[in-house]
């Protein structure tokens, strides 16, 4: 049996819409082996449960493309779910991920993970999550004629990251949906000088510009409204001195990233979470270096 553990991923850091991620240490993990005959999937919610599961998909996706010939007859896919679901961490990366790691041992194909990489950004659509899903640390990756290109980025240790995570879902799809078919100049520039600030902040560990290089133009603006008391959040956590607050992925999840030694970031935001309508969890969490993970277990 295969066991896959693949990191939660946080898409876009403010400007890098579809081009950034991040991966941090909460994991799915999938145990998958090849069966007689037919498809059985546990662990997960039952509309998971069938032949439109995404780890499903992904495997005959990799199958048909990569290895007709060694489909199994039959697959079991249990799941441990960790990152929740349709919340802007990245669930949807982690099966696209386990699901064409395990098609490519099953069928002895021995694609490179940067081959993987190709497979599943064809299946997720842009490469921003599926990157640091499989290689781990931030990740910057675009997609030119069929190839993606990546670099990763090592974050410094003395960050972290507060998730703040809504019991509501918010789903890629519909968050997608609200965005402009196109944008105008200005708007362009402004995200390409924010996100090339934000990388160099990073490297040179210069802080103080992080929050000024994480606003963007191209997706939160638009996605904002989707989410209750966006605003007000995002407000507070600046106000009690985030370096950056920024949309997770596609959301719900709003991030606030803070310095390793800020003890009462977390006691403060949770306080002013508490009354809300909605409730929102808070996560302290840290990069994750090393990326998808597979064991072969008896
Ligand atoms: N634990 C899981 N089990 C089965 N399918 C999952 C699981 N987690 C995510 N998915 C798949 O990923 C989809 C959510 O993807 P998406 O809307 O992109 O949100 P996210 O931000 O969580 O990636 C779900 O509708 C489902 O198809
Ligand atoms: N760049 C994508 C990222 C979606 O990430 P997810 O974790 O919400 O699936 C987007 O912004 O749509």
């Amino acid at each position: 049996m295969l066991e896959i553990i693949v990191p939660a991923t946080s898409a876009n850091i403010g400007p890098g819409f579809d081009c950034l991620g991040i991966a941090l240490n909460i994991y799915n993990k999938f145990y998958i082996e090849e069966i007689d005959n037919g498809l059985q999937i546990e662990g997960c919610e039952p509309e998971f449960r069938n032949e439109n599961n995404l780890i499903y998909k992904s495997m005959k996706y990799f199958f048909s493309k990569v290895n007709p010939s060694k489909t199994p007859k039959g697959i079991k896919i249990k799941i441990e779910t960790n990152i929740p679901v349709c919340r802007g961490l990245g669930s949807s990366a982690t099966c696209i991920v386990a699901g064409v790691m395990a098609a490519n041992y099953l069928s002895n194909s021995h694609l490179s993970k940067d081959e993987l990489l190709e497979i599943a950004s064809e299946i997720e659509g842009h490469p921003d999550n599926v990157a640091p899903a499989l290689f781990g640390n931030m990740i910057t990756s675009i997609s030119e004629k069929n190839k993606i290109y990546y670099d990763v980025i090592k974050v410094p240790k003395n960050l972290k990251f507060c998730a703040m995570i809504p019991d509501f879902r918010l789903s890629t799809e519909k968050s997608r949906g609200v965005l402009p078919s196109t944008i105008s100049y200005s708007d362009g520039v402004y995200n390409v000088g924010r996100v090339s600030l934000l990388i160099t902040a990073i490297i040179n560990e210069n802080f103080e510009l992080i929050k000024v290089a994480c606003k963007d133009k191209l997706h939160q603006n638009y996605r904002g409204s989707l989410i209750k008391n966006y605003e007000d959040i995002v407000d507070k956590a600046d106000k009690l001195g985030a370096l950056a607050v920024f949309l997770s992925g596609a959301g719900p999840t709003i991030m606030a990233l803070i310095k390793e030694d800020d003890n009462k970031f977390l006691e403060d935001m949770s306080y002013f979470l508490s009354p809300l309508k909605s409730n929102w969890k808070l996560k302290e969490l840290s990069c994750d270096v090393s990326g998808a993970i597979l064991n072969v277990i008896n």
